[in-house]
């Protein structure tokens, strides 16, 4: 019987509350490939496009509600007697809406703004493009999205890994598995012995090394599993 179980989720777990996914069909934003407006080279090139980029997808949460596979691990999370940990990449907050508690967001969070003149981070929930001034020091024009881009290193790092190395049950959901150091979780999670186990609509890049891969839709799966 698990007792640790770590849990990984992606874009896919928030594609049924009307989140795009990055590698869908319509692959995130207007023509632009992630890695050209998720990346620190891109804001200095072009702050605005980026700042708008955050903008519209922080605006859109207002629009969107956690589904019964965010109220599902939610529940996991209350009533589960051992250790549980909740690793997302996912920069919405529809994980924390749902009321997971023992949740990480390594990639960042769009309701964030961190500003790189006194290096804190207030939360945000209207727009950055009209440069307004950082909750915390008064200064303008130094706020950025408090978000983890291509070449930066995500967060919590140290916490995942303890994590990992200590668990006995990994479940990664809705996730395609290629984005790294995400994708390497389950690496570290088979060398700690754990069972490792997929729930997917497609399968992933690293579905190959699970011991078991269940394809469906999040909303439909996790519940069953929880
Ligand atoms: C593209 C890839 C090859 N590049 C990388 O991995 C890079 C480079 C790299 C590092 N190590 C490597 C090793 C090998 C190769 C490359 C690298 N990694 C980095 O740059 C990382 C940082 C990566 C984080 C970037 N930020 C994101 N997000 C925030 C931004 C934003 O959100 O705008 S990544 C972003 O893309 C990824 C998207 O993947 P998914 O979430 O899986 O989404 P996707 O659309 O791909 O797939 C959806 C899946 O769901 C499924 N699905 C769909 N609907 C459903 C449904 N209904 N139910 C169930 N499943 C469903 C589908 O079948 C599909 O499988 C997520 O991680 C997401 O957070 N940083 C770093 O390495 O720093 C170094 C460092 C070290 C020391 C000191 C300083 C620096």
């Amino acid at each position: 019987m698990a007792s640790n179980i770590v849990i990984l989720t992606g874009a896919g777990v928030s594609a049924e509350s009307g989140v795009p996914t990055f590698r869908g069909p319509d692959g995130l934003w207007e023509g632009h490939r992630v890695e050209d407006v998720a990346t620190p080279q891109a804001f200095r090139r072009d702050p605005v496009l980026v700042q708008r980029f955050y903008d519209a997808r922080r605006a859109a949460l207002s629009s969107v509600q956690p589904n019964a596979a965010h109220k599902a691990l939610a529940r996991l999370d209350a009533e589960w007697p051992g250790e549980l940990l909740l690793v997302t990449q996912n920069v919405d907050d529809l994980h924390d809406r749902a009321g997971s508690k023992r949740l990480l967001h390594m990639h960042g969070e769009l309701n964030s703004a961190w500003c790189t003149a006194c290096d804190r981070r207030t939360p945000c929930t209207g727009p950055l493009l009209e440069n307004p001034a950082c909750p915390a020091c008064t200064l303008s024009g130094h706020l950025r999205p408090d978000i983890v881009w291509f070449g930066e290193m995500p967060y919590h790092m140290e916490a995942i890994e303890d994590a990992l190395l200590g668990c006995d049950l990994f479940i990664s959901i809705g996730t395609s598995g290629n984005v790294y150091p995400a994708a390497g979780f389950i690496d570290l999670a088979r060398h700690a012995g754990a069972r490792c186990l997929e729930l997917n609509l497609d399968p992933s890049m690293t579905s190959n090394r699970f011991h078991e891969s269940r394809l469906g839709p999040a909303g439909t799966l996790v519940p069953a599993l929880v």
